[in-house]
């Protein structure tokens, strides 16, 4: 397993994502502060003060107008007197809605001047109105009148312009804005999909290496940890049950003079055979394990200790009849076998390692290749 270069990969993902969000985050929080300005105005409040003048100055023009015509008509001069009355209300509304805005006062300072003089010339306007009502001829009131309507034009069509130059900016910004968020999401997205991907990784790795460390790398069958995974569990199983449990030891014979005849890889490759031979020998539900060096072991649940000794005789034969080619060196290999069951003397699971134990010692003092149950010989010595 390629464990070591797996963890810097994570760790990379994970400093470059958390770098990358970071640095947008840090971005858009920049970008904000300085938008904030336009995004905080109240344009449209002052779009309205605006535009609604605007339309003033052209009912000023025409009211103006007819009066060439209909100098003493009293409904124009009430409706003209009620344009006039609103004027100064109008400026007043621009002035308070400018000063809401993020605008400085360089840019609408000569807007407010236009209307300033508006507002002055008011008084003489009303003045004029009065005298037209009272049968003066209107020129003075047209003169007058248009004066004010050319400084009200110019200045609400300044200010419109400028309304229209911030709108303009402000949909910039709000396109940027936009745009930044939905990387933003996407950063985070992807941020959330690596983590994802890292953490599925790790769980995968974490279940290679924990099969490892169970697995015994030469043979591929379980190791000891793995043996002992499951002792305590079928011992307290067979405790409880009544069930017999039985468990054989296996040691290769004289396989010290494989290594030291043929070298090390041949006798790996003698364990290796001997492993899968085991292995087919026994049920799925047996745990077989190889608990170091030529020591091989295999736990029986349900099992008495006659079938158990079957078993393992039917190893003790196929062990015996691997023929030079299988192992790859001319060499006949043999194994001894110990037998124990559990029994109601037995207080621990280590009690019935140790009778195993026991029984193998007796089938390798015995000489070899045999079986041994803790207790009696049950096969005769094989031929030396
Ligand atoms: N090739 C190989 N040899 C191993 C391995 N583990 C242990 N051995 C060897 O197995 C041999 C065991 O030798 P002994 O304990 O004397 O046992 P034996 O030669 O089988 O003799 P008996 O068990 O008394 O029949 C030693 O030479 C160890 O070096 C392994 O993984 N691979």
């Amino acid at each position: 397993m390629n464990w070591r270069s797996n963890r810097p990969l994570g760790w990379q993902l994970g400093l470059g994502f958390t770098l990358l969000a970071g640095i947008c985050a840090i971005a858009t929080g920049v970008y904000l502060y300085q938008v904030r300005e336009h995004l905080g105005s109240n344009y449209t409040a002052v779009v309205a003060d605006v535009i609604r003048p605007q339309l003033h100055t052209v009912l000023l023009r025409s009211a103006l107008e007819e009066f060439r015509e209909h100098p003493q008509d009293s409904e124009l001069i009430e409706r003209f007197d009620n344009l006039l009355w609103r004027i100064p209300q109008h400026i007043e509304g621009v002035q308070f809605g400018l000063s809401k805005t993020s605008f400085t006062a360089a840019d609408y300072e000569a807007s407010l001047h236009r209307l300033e003089r508006v507002r002055d010339k008011l008084p003489g306007l009303r003045q004029a109105l009065g005298e037209t009502a009272a049968g003066a001829p209107p020129d003075d009131l047209i003169q007058q009148g248009f004066a004010i309507e050319n400084e009200m034009a110019q200045a609400y069509s300044r200010l419109s312009h400028l309304l229209h130059a911030e709108a303009a900016k402000q949909r910039i910004v709000m396109e940027r804005l936009a745009f930044g968020i939905a990387l933003l999401i996407l950063v985070i997205l992807l941020l959330v999909g690596c983590l994802m991907l890292v953490l599925v990784r790790l769980h995968h790795q974490h279940k290679k290496v924990l099969r490892l460390s169970l697995m015994d790398e030469l043979t591929g069958l379980g190791n000891r940890r793995y043996m002992f995974n499951f002792t305590e569990l079928l011992f307290e199983q067979s405790q409880r049950s009544g069930h017999p449990l039985s468990m054989a030891l296996l040691d290769l014979d004289h396989f010290k003079r494989v290594n030291d005849d043929f070298g090390h890889p041949a006798g790996d490759q003698v364990l290796t055979v001997v492993a899968g031979a085991l292995l087919s020998e026994v049920r799925k539900a047996d745990v077989v394990a190889r608990l170091g060096g030529e020591e091989f072991c295999v736990l029986m649940p349900e099992t008495d200790t006659e079938s158990a000794r079957e078993v393992i005789e039917r190893i003790r034969q196929r062990v015996e009849s691997l023929s030079p080619q299988e192992f790859g060196v001319p060499v006949a290999v043999t194994v001894s076998l110990g037998l124990a069951t559990v029994t109601r003397d037995d207080a621990s699971f280590d009690h019935l390692y140790f009778r195993a134990d026991q029984a193998l010692y007796q089938a390798k003092i015995k000489g070899r290749n045999r079986v041994a149950v803790d207790g009696p010989m049950v096969q005769a010595p094989a031929t030396p």
